[in-house]
């Protein structure tokens, strides 16, 4: 994280009644980043960018912007621009009106509105829509004029919870690129919540993973995928399987035994019996059990042993049918200890493969 942190909060607590939804929450966000919350349904997100907006006060700790802590700022003196997922656009308004909301309520001179109306009605690609009514638009459209009119004044700070959730996934996936564009544009620091994994890595600088009230681990997108730290996030990311109480890897032993490893997809090979493999010692045999077309790649679903392991496979390669016998290599694992979650560290075992039931070796 950056050394001058624009937002930051020190030992953040938050109770509902005996529930702890923050837990212990300590982060720092350097300026002009936009930053994912990322974590299952529950996990706390939107109560951390509630007290970062002052609609909910923390019990404890300290939460500070640019420096100064705003534990007792009310929401409206906080310079923050928030956008909600349910666009929360005013209906009987018009594109014009919903923009300029913000700045009547503070005063600002007609001209001078309409400046910075037409300015971001350009920026967002609005320009001909300030008449319409937000029920004569689409949903991305709304969107956008959601975003406009949290820019609006100025603010230091932007806020957005789960800003593309009730958008359909092909309008999604331009929203993303095009708010990751306008970010970079505006210079403004932003937090967004999601709990779509793509999402964060597509858009955010930096993605903080939330679970039970707590974070699990803070880092860049490809820290958080490649490097996870704890079990938990090591099974949230990608679409892993978990293969639970393995006795041991040889030239692991210091893992020791008693281990559960997570495999993701893109860490599994599978060739057919005729295909020269990679990989000359150490295959496995499996046998096919679902062939699933996913765009440009199969997924396979591949039983070694007791295992179900999920592959993918480009589909200009020769193709697999169900039933088939192939040779299968792993080249890697994730690996923490059996037992109690959540404190262990995540070890990454290269070259792995089965080579009896639920052992591995290298
Ligand atoms: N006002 C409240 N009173 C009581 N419990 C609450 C209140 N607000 C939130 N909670 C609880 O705190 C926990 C965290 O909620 P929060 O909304 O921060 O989670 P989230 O990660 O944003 O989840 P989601 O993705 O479902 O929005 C949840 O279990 C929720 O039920």
């Amino acid at each position: 994280m950056a050394e001058q942190n624009y937002v930051e909060l020190r030992h953040v607590n938050k109770k509902y009644k005996d529930f702890q939804a923050s837990d212990d929450i300590n982060f720092g966000i350097g300026k002009g980043k936009l930053i994912g919350l990322l974590g299952p349904s529950g996990s706390g997100k939107t109560t951390i960018l509630r007290m970062l907006a002052g609609l909910e006060h923390a019990d404890s700790g300290e939460i500070i912007i640019d420096g100064r802590v705003v534990n007792d700022v009310p929401a409206s003196e906080r310079g923050i621009g928030f956008v909600f997922q349910n666009y929360a656009l005013f209906r009987y308004m018009t594109v014009y009106d919903n923009i300029a909301f913000g700045l009547d309520v503070k005063k600002w001179k007609k001209a001078d509105i309409r400046r910075r109306v037409d300015e971001l009605v350009e920026l967002v690609g609005l320009k001909g829509f300030e008449k319409r009514y937000p029920n004569q638009l689409s949903g991305g459209q709304r969107q956008r004029v959601a975003f406009a009119r949290a820019l609006a004044p100025n603010p230091e700070l932007l806020l957005l919870d789960e800003p593309f959730a009730a958008i359909d996934a092909k309008v999604r996936q331009e929203l993303r690129s095009w708010l990751r564009e306008m970010i970079t544009r505006v210079g403004i620091t932003s937090i967004f919540v999601t709990h779509d994994q793509d999402e964060a890595i597509e858009v955010a600088d930096e993605i903080i993973i939330t679970n039970h009230g707590h974070i699990e681990q803070a880092g860049t997108p490809i820290e958080i995928y490649s490097q996870p730290k704890t079990p938990f996030v090591t099974e949230f990311m990608g679409s892993p399987t978990r293969i639970s109480n393995i006795t041991s890897f040889h030239g692991y032993e210091e893992l020791g035994e008693g281990l559960h490893a997570v495999v993701r997809p893109e860490h599994v090979s599978v060739t057919k019996k005729t295909e020269q493999s990679r990989f000359s010692s150490s295959v496995e045999e499996g046998v096919v059990e679902r062939v699933m077309f996913r765009g440009r790649e199969v997924e396979l679903h591949v039983r070694v042993h007791d295992v179900l392991l999920v592959a993918n496979r480009r589909l200009e390669e020769a193709s697999i049918t169900e039933g088939e016998r192939v040779n299968v290599f792993i080249y890697q694992v994730f690996a923490f200890p059996a037992g109690e979650n959540g404190t262990q560290n995540v070890n990454i075992v290269e070259n792995a493969n089965i080579e009896t039931e639920k052992l591995f070796y290298i």
